[in-house]
């Protein structure tokens, strides 16, 4: 609880009020006089703010939708949109994935849009992040994961999809694939870009065990990169980036893509069927049950 005015208001209240405020405001992201250092002016979309630099072909990509970042359907096609703007733009060289919510990276996928819908939902959902996973993984930008904040689940995956990870130093800065904490299983390609970023043993123990790794471990096993003191993660990123810039494009996208290729032709193979998978998984009375738990446990935390 929070006193506001003499009222007892609940903290949860005012953050939900605080978003709103901010909604009315979005105007703002597109009026805005450039976050970008050469007249490039900020945008975005309601959940995903964007600020080009046009001067170093850099833009920071921050997530807001709170109270957790929890990628909802709209954050996903947001994301999207965002992404294809920028690989569009032949000024871009690199983004800057962040969130701009305190504490907070990204909670992974939104249990709501997983919980009491219909079979109809569940696919477009899947369908909107399978887009958004096959996009991030396969551009051609050079993507850095500045994580300053949780990074659970769909939130790892995020960051596991950019090329390069710095993460803040707080130990409740947790990242991992932990969906079986949650009775659910990590897809085929959840779990691929995991070994593909720290191994087949390291993956096999981090997801049996729906492992959320501290800063120091995370580094230790590799799941980022780089561990930096909060309020430097930024910072850390662009100076990576800056290293990532100096090698010449074409080399390194054509490696990126012979590094990454299989791995996203695999999930393209079987599009559908992992979209049927998902939503036949999903559709079991003892997975939603499983999930109502968790999602009610998380509700109560605070009660
Ligand atoms: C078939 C297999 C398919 C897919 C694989 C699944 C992948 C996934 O990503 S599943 C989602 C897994 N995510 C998690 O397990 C994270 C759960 N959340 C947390 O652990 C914590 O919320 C946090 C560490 C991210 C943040 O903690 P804190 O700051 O203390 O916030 P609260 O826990 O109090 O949460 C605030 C508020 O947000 C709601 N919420 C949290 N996570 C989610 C989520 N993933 N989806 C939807 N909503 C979420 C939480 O219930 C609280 O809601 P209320 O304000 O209504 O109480």
């Amino acid at each position: 609880m929070a006193l506001l005015a003499g009222l007892r208001v609940p903290a949860r209240s005012l953050l939900r009020a605080g978003a709103r405020l901010r909604d009315a405001a979005l105007g703002r992201w597109e009026r805005a006089a450039g976050g970008g250092g050469d007249g490039a002016r900020s945008f975005g979309s309601q959940r995903v703010l964007v600020e080009p630099d046009a001067a170093t072909g850099v833009a920071v990509m921050k997530l807001w939708n709170p109270p957790v970042n929890s990628l909802s359907l709209d954050l996903l096609t947001e994301l999207v949109i965002s992404l294809e703007k920028l690989e569009n733009e032949k000024t871009f060289r690199g983004i800057i994935l962040t969130s701009d919510l305190p504490g907070i990276f990204s909670a992974g996928l939104d249990l709501t849009e997983m919980c009491g819908r219909n079979p109809a939902h569940y696919a477009e959902y899947w369908k909107a992040l399978q887009e958004l996973w096959l996009r991030l993984y396969q551009t051609h930008l050079v993507v850095i994961a500045a994580i300053n904040g949780a990074s659970p689940a769909g939130g790892c995956l995020l960051a596991l999809s950019c090329d390069y990870r710095v993460l803040a130093d707080n130990p409740k800065f947790i990242i991992g694939l932990n969906e079986t904490l949650l009775g659910i299983v990590a897809p085929f390609w959840f779990k691929d870009t995991m070994i593909n970023t720290i191994g087949h043993r390291a993956t096999e123990r981090a997801l049996q065990l729906g492992l959320l790794f501290r800063p120091a471990e995370a580094l230790q096993v590799g799941v980022v990169d780089q561990v930096v003191p909060e309020g430097q993660v930024q910072g850390a990123a662009l100076s990576a980036m800056t290293q990532w810039l100096a090698i010449p494009d074409h080399a390194r996208q054509l490696t990126k893509s012979m590094m990454r290729k299989a791995t996203a032709d695999r999930l393209l193979t079987q599009r559908e069927a992992d979209i049927q998978n998902f939503v036949s998984f999903l559709s079991r009375d003892s997975i939603q049950k499983a999930l109502q738990v968790y999602l009610e446990k998380l509700r109560q935390k605070k009660g």
